[in-house]
């Protein structure tokens, strides 16, 4: 959260704005700006750093890292997973040589299928608690990076996958029918909370949003891209590499101008959770534990068993 009190002129001052922002040109936030005359110290410069589920490698010269998930079978957010993922945000966000951030999966086929259900099935008050407090920290850190945020969708991204691709600040799907990306909870018998529906409504709008939701729609690609839900559609072996284009593009802008904006369009959305941390994992336990909820949970993971036999 310091991050968005940066960037909410908490640290500078409105009257500071101006000069903060004309100084842009020299600094980018309180990162460095990277010179484009490369040094021969500078050349080649990357770091890489893996977690048992999260690989990173972030290239120095440019200040964009590449974050891979890589928690097989599907990426399934489960507590660990959440965990690794929110401990390499937190060091990115600190890096004062990383500016820009692409997410992407290193499973086959799949981006992210979304919340974990074992941790929804079957487990304790005090766990799901838990649980919901660690998907609630990952939502809180990658809507209010301060870096810009890619994210490079190379496989299906259902629900909570879906997600963490709405939370970027830009979203770039493989161009294959085969995969899909939307909200489906409804599907599952369970409700997107506000949150989800926020961050949804702030990228494809009410109306788009309230068929979306309701019906729990997975979109094909191309049917995302109408809507609004991802902003393109490349072939499959050019994802990464849109990605790369379009963070330097965004990058180019000068680098407090786009993260006050970033924070201004963003500030209610996070205020909203912010404010009601408590209430929300409280809401969550008492319906994720309801036998009803559990019950349609354990239909619909029969139905994926069902689907592969
Ligand atoms: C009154 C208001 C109160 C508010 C309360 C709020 C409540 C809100 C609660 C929760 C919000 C929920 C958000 C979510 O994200 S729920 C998860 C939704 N995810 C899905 O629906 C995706 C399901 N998976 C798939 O569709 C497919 O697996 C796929 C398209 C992602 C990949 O297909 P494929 O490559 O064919 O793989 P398989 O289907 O064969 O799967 C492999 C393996 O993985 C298991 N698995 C898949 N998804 C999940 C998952 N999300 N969690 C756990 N496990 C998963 C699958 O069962 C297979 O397992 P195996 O048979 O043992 O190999």
């Amino acid at each position: 959260m310091m991050a968005v009190r940066s960037c909410l002129g908490v640290k500078f001052g409105v009257s500071g704005l101006l000069s903060q922002l004309t100084s842009s040109t020299r600094h980018h936030g309180s990162r460095p700006c990277v010179s484009p005359i490369l040094t021969p110290q500078h050349r080649n410069t990357s770091s890489s750093s893996t977690s048992s589920k999260v690989k990173v490698d972030l290239d120095q010269n440019t200040g964009v890292a590449v974050m891979h998930m890589q928690s097989p079978p599907v990426n399934s957010l489960s507590l660990d997973f959440i965990t690794e993922l929110c401990i390499s945000l937190e060091k990115l966000e600190m890096d004062k040589g990383c500016r820009g951030l692409i997410i992407t999966s290193s499973q086959p086929k799949v981006f992210s299928a979304g919340l974990d259900i074992l941790e929804m099935y079957g487990k304790s008050p005090e766990r799901c608690g838990e649980f919901w407090k660690s998907v609630q920290e990952l939502w809180l850190k990658l809507y209010s990076s301060n870096m810009v945020t890619i994210a490079a969708v190379n496989g299906s991204s259902p629900a909570g996958g879906c997600l963490m691709a709405l939370t970027c600040d830009y979203r770039i799907m493989a161009d294959n029918p085969a995969y899909s990306i939307g909200l489906n909870e409804t599907q599952l018998g369970i409700v997107a909370p506000f949150w989800f529906k926020d961050t949804l409504m702030n990228t494809i709008g009410l109306r788009n949003s309230e068929m979306a939701l309701q019906l729990g729609l997975l979109y094909k690609p191309q049917d995302a891209l109408k809507v609004g839900l991802v902003d393109q559609v490349v072939p499959e072996d050019q994802v990464l590499p849109a990605a790369v284009k379009s963070v330097n593009k965004w990058l180019a802008v000068p680098e407090h101008a786009r993260q006050i904006t970033k924070s201004m369009m963003r500030k209610s959305t996070i205020d909203r959770l912010t404010s009601n941390r408590e209430a929300d994992i409280q809401n969550f336990v008492s319906f994720i534990t309801r036998e009803s909820i559990q019950k349609s949970l354990r239909g619909y993971m029969e139905l994926l068993k069902q689907k592969k036999a």
